[in-house]
């Protein structure tokens, strides 16, 4: 529901094709989503240098980061989660208008909440990449020591604990970190959005 009266969408003299053709490449939304160590800002910082190396711009959207600023003030409850993951939404689709490949890396743990995003965009435009890393994996890496400390119960609501994770009935691509190493997670999603058309070139679907 949008709140205020009297506003008016304010339209471009240049194009979404316009920006895109000038940089060479489709743009779209890579959205990784899975457990929290995962492997998703991994996958994601090293997918944007791999495509920085081949001259492809693209830009990461960093779950931690978004919450220093734009969604300092949401927590994890199923309500705040849903709330950050529309506010993210809505920048990765001006990420898409402006012409940028762009990376997501966000829990994201509720179905209907990725499938809102999905609907904002335009087909295509949602790459859906379920990071499938079991969580006996992600808790024996605890990063951030979170596991520990959910398992304490110093942590309530931690995803995968205590809090659920829907996992994605058709995502477009999906890894395990546990059974294959980084780059060969990179490769295959460049791999997709080579042969998919995104970065020029031919196309499979
Ligand atoms: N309760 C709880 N549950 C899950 N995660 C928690 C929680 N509290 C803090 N953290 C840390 O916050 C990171 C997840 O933030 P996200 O914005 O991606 O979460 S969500 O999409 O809104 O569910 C997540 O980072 P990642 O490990 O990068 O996923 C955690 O470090
Ligand atoms: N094959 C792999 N692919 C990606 N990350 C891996 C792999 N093996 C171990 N890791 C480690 O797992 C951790 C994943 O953390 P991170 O990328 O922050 O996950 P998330 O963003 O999903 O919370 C990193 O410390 C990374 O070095």
């Amino acid at each position: 529901m949008i709140k205020s009266d009297h506003i008016t969408w304010q339209t471009s003299q240049v194009s979404k094709q316009e920006r895109q053709q000038l940089a060479g490449h489709q743009s779209a939304v890579l959205w990784f989503t899975g457990l929290s160590g995962s492997g998703k800002s991994t996958i994601a910082n090293a997918v944007e240098k791999a495509l920085y190396d081949q001259g492809v711009g693209s830009y990461v959207l960093d779950g931690d980061n978004m919450r220093f600023g734009l969604n300092k003030n949401l927590g994890f409850s199923a309500a705040d989660r849903t709330e950050n993951i529309r506010r993210i939404g809505e920048v990765a689709k001006l990420f898409v208008d402006a012409g940028t490949l762009t990376l997501t890396a966000f829990i994201s743990p509720y179905r209907a909440d990725r499938d809102q995003v999905r609907a904002l965009l335009a087909d295509r435009e949602f790459i859906e990449v379920f990071v499938d890393t079991p969580l006996a994996v992600c808790e024996q890496r605890d990063v951030k020591q979170l596991y520990a400390k959910a398992r304490r119960g110093e942590i309530t609501g931690f995803t995968g604990i205590d809090a659920p994770y829907e996992v994605p009935n058709n995502p477009e691509i999906t890894i395990d970190t546990s059974a294959q190493p980084l780059e060969v997670s990179v490769n295959q999603v460049l791999v997709y959005l080579q042969n998919h058309g995104y970065l020029g070139g031919r196309r499979d679907d």
